[in-house]
């Protein structure tokens, strides 16, 4: 039972509320209870910085495998006086005997062992790896370089983007949240896709990626001296994300698409931009796809469309759940170019995996993300 200290605020995991009165004059007996492993990570700590935000949802369980039985404060100072806990160790019966519902931000490979483990206790699962965003475990092990999970529990998996899938997430027991590229990718191609308006075969995508986006632990990759002032392609016809962008578009379009798919490296915190170019199947104007935009994602609140000839930039929905799709056709080359921008961490982890417990638990699925962005 989580203590909420009644003068500042701040939310104490480590002690126990001795009354229901205490519990219910706060506000937390009808509440979900929720426990993040792989706290101590980028995904993790954004989980945190939402859902202490979170009417419905109340943290009872931070969760570390290298630092168990430490104050979460000593990694992150920056929850000093806002959430007191010690972190707790991964072990899922234990976990299930505090949590309803439980997010695993954890690496690739950890994952797909963790969740089977969860499922069988009976807690509900939002997983924000990309094991078990792919259905077809050849073409995991071939990307992932790495054993597939469990088939059983990966046909248990609903894929949960939300714009997209929304309906499916309802109810759901295990959600697989999607990759942060794939969610900008998806979100800006889709509407043209699906009205057949770009040929499928002819797309290509340049993503670039704040450093967040390779999580917290250190690499020669993002050391300070070389990424800052430096811009760097990296895994070039080789991204993870390739399979999961593919896979979704192939369902859209009803037959096989293949994409270009080129990731960089900018010296930025957090944000991704994925600029998307396709050959147009027919004259459409600027105001046509506006209004294609506009009607796909009406009463979506996390998708804002631009004027046309208006372009996104990262800062726009930095710290926010927002995805902002800017686009033009080009009639000199019969091409539309698409700009998606998203927070990697929020639209790209966080937040779309809050999106998801809002819309399996039946609430409003803006529900404790009604966060402006950060600006400037
Ligand atoms: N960063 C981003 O923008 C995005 C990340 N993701 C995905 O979300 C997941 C988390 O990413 P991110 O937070 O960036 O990664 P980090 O590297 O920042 O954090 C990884 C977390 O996993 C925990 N962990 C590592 N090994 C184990 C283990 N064996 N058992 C339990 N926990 C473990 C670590 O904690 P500790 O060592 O304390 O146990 C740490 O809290 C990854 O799968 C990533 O691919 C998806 C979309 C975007
Ligand atoms: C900048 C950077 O390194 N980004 C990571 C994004 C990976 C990620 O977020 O993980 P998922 O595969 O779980 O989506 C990458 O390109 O691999």
């Amino acid at each position: 039972m989580t203590v909420t200290d009644q003068v500042n605020g701040n939310v104490n995991l480590n002690a126990t509320a001795n009354s229901d009165a205490l519990e219910n004059s706060q506000g937390h007996a009808n509440k979900v209870k929720v426990a993040i492993i792989g706290s101590t990570g980028y995904g993790g700590v954004e989980l945190i910085r939402f859902l202490l935000g979170h009417p419905q949802a109340e943290i009872v369980s931070v969760i570390s495998a290298s630092s168990a039985g430490l104050p979460i404060t000593d990694g992150f100072p920056h929850l000093t006086g806002i959430l007191v806990s010690d972190l707790d160790g991964v072990d899922p019966v234990e976990i299930a005997k505090k949590a309803d519902v439980v997010f695993t931000a954890t690496p690739s490979g950890v994952s797909s062992k963790l969740v089977p483990q969860l499922l069988e206790t009976g807690v509900k699962v939002i997983d924000l790896s990309g094991d078990f965003r792919i259905k077809d475990s050849s073409v995991y092990e071939a990307w992932y370089k790495h054993d597939a999970p469990d088939e059983q529990v990966l046909e248990q998996a609903v894929y949960g983007l939300c714009e997209i899938n929304g309906d499916d997430v309802g109810g759901a027991e295990f959600i697989s949240n999607p990759g942060c590229y794939p969610t900008a990718t998806l979100l800006g191609l889709i509407p043209a896709l699906s009205a057949g308006w770009i040929d499928p075969a002819s797309i290509i995508i340049d993503a670039k990626s704040g450093v967040s986006g390779a999580g917290r632990g250190t690499s020669l990759m993002t050391h300070y001296a070389e990424i800052n002032e430096n811009l760097k392609a990296y895994k070039i016809n080789k991204h993870q994300h390739i399979p999961e962008i593919e896979q979704n578009l192939t369902q859209i379009a009803g037959e096989p698409v293949t994409v270009t798919f080129t990731t960089h490296l900018v010296p930025m915190t957090r944000g991704i931009m994925c600029t998307m170019y396709a050959q147009l199947n027919g004259t459409y104007t600027n105001e046509d796809l506006t209004e294609l935009y506009r009607q796909y994602y009406e009463g979506r609140p996390f998708v804002r469309i631009r004027e046309a000839g208006q372009w996104p930039a990262t800062k726009e929905v930095f710290g926010s759940n927002y995805c902002d799709i800017g686009f033009a056709a080009d009639h000199r080359t019969g091409r539309l170019t698409i700009v998606s921008v998203i927070d990697n961490v929020v639209k790209g982890a966080a937040g779309q995996a809050i999106q998801n417990l809002n819309l399996m638990m039946g609430w409003d699925e803006t529900t404790g993300l009604k966060l402006s962005p950060v600006y400037p």
